[in-house]
Order: structure tokens, then C-alpha cells, then sequence
């Protein structure tokens, strides 16, 4: 599929991922620290777990609610995951040009609409929080929360539930440090609708945990389901703010 004939916006001039070059970056202390709500999911609720041929996603409830680090209020609609290969790491965004193992994404749509559908196609209708995901030494216990289940959606299209848990707790440690610029969707439509916010905290997985995202799923059944990230794209004289020095 050329992505740009079929969805111009993929040849658009906001694009994501992008390379985020320190030396370009531009400070600026307006950008809050987050307050996150909801973010605990009680055990009881069951959340879906998808292998969609691209990525893992997982369904999030709608109630929870993001604010402060942004201008307005967006709703989690879901979140996923682009990783590598073994030994060839798999982040959509760098840093100095340096790729991570993985990146996840936590897709947020604003309260000013009722749909995802909708928001998409609106200037900052959507907000992503990313982090890098690196292997470190000891094992992430809320990433396990997910990771076991992985196995049964190895193929594309499987589904399954998982029962809630912390979605916080994927995140960085600490969330007060962030780079924020406007960019888009990493695959078609590529709407540029996206106020992206990328952590400066990495998140620590152990080496196994990294394994499983890289050698469990698989796409239209055979074909391993690696390096899923596309390509930094041009600033096109964007800039990039950071809310610390
Ligand atoms: N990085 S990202 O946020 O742009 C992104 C990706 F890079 C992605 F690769 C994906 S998955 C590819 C799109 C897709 C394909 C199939 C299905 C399905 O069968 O359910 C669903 C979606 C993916 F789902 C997303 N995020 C989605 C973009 C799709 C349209 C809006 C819905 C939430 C955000
Ligand atoms: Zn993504």
C-alpha cells in the first residue's frame, strides 16, 4: 500500500515519528506535570487484548481521564506497542538518533468529542503519551500483567481479556519530565491530530519481557510480527518543546 497516494496525510508536513535532536529542543516550564485519573483499573473489569496484524492493543476503559499536562482533557481509548527484533531495537521515536527497544503508546482522544472517529480528523483531537521501554535488570511486574497473555493472541486477529490492572503502572516511574510537539498517527490515515507527549523516564523491562513483545506475535499467521515502527519523518521547521533543562 503507498501510503501516500492512498492517505495523503501520510505525506503531510506534521508527521511522526520524528527524531527528537536535543540540541533543538526549546524549554518551556508551562508544561504541567499530568494528573492522571482512573488509570487503576479494578481486577474485575476485563480489558481486551488485541493482535490486529500490526500491533498488540489493548482496550482501555472509558473512564479514564487525563489533564494538566495538556491544554484540555483527553479519554484513554487504548494503548500499543512498537518493538524490534532480537538485538535490533524497535522505538518509532529517538533521541540524538538513538532507537530504544520498544515504545509504548497510550492513545488519548479530547473530551470535546465523542468519539475517537471523530477527534481524529480535528487538530489536537488526540493526545499520545509515548515512553521508551528498555531492557534493564529486574522484571516489570505490571508489564507481566499483560505480557502472560500475550501467547494467546499470537495470531492476527485473536482477542482475549485481561483482567484490569494498574495501566499507570506501564508508564515511566516518573512522568514530570516530557517533550511535547504536534505531529500525527504513525500509520494510515496519518491524521495530523496528534499532540504527542514523549517521556523523558524510560520504562525497564527485563531481557525476557523485551523477548516476548519481539518473538510471540505473528501476522496473517506465519510471519513474525517485528520492527513495527515507521520511519522518523522531516520537521519541516516543527519545534519541540521540553518542559525541563
Ligand atoms: N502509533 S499509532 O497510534 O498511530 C497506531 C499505529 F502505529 C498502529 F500501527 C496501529 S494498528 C494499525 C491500524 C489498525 C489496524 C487494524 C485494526 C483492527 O483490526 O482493529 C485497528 C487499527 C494503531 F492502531 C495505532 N493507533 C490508532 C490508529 C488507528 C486509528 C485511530 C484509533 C486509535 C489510534
Ligand atoms: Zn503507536
Amino acid at each position: 500500500m503507498a501510503w501516500t497516494s492512498d492517505f495523503h496525510s501520510c505525506g503531510g508536513a506534521s508527521q511522526s515519528p520524528i527524531n527528537i535532536q536535543l540540541s533543538e529542543t526549546i524549554f518551556d516550564p508551562s508544561l504541567r506535570p499530568f494528573l492522571l485519573s482512573g488509570f487503576d483499573v479494578p481486577e474485575d473489569e476485563k480489558l481486551k487484548l488485541k493482535n490486529n496484524g500490526h500491533t498488540v492493543v489493548l482496550d482501555l476503559p472509558d473512564n479514564l481521564l487525563i489533564h494538566n499536562g495538556l491544554p484540555q482533557e483527553y479519554r484513554a481509548a487504548q494503548l500499543h506497542f512498537h518493538w524490534g527484533s532480537r538485538g535490533a531495537p524497535g522505538s518509532e521515536h529517538s533521541v540524538d538518533g538513538k532507537r530504544y527497544s520498544g515504545e509504548i503508546h497510550v492513545v488519548h482522544y479530547s473530551t470535546e468529542y465523542s468519539t475517537i472517529q471523530e477527534a481524529m480528523t480535528q487538530p489536537g483531537g488526540l493526545a499520545v503519551l509515548g515512553a521508551f521501554l528498555e531492557a534493564g535488570s529486574e522484571e516489570n511486574p505490571t508489564y507481566e500483567h499483560f505480557l502472560t497473555y500475550l501467547p494467546q493472541v499470537s495470531n492476527e486477529g485473536q482477542d482475549t481479556e485481561v483482567p484490569g490492572f494498574n495501566i499507570s503502572g506501564l508508564l515511566p516511574g516518573r512522568m514530570e519530565r516530557y517533550y511535547r510537539y504536534n505531529g500525527s498517527l504513525t500509520t494510515p490515515p496519518c491524521f495530523q491530530s496528534v499532540n504527542w507527549t514523549i517521556f523523558n523516564d524510560t520504562i525497564k523491562l527485563s531481557e525476557r519481557q523485551i523477548s516476548m513483545l519481539e518473538d510471540t506475535l505473528h501476522r496473517d499467521d506465519e510471519e513474525i510480527l517485528q520492527l513495527n515502527f515507521r520511519n522518523a519523518q522531516h520537521m519541516h521547521g516543527r519545534i519541540i518543546l521540553a518542559n525541563f533543562r
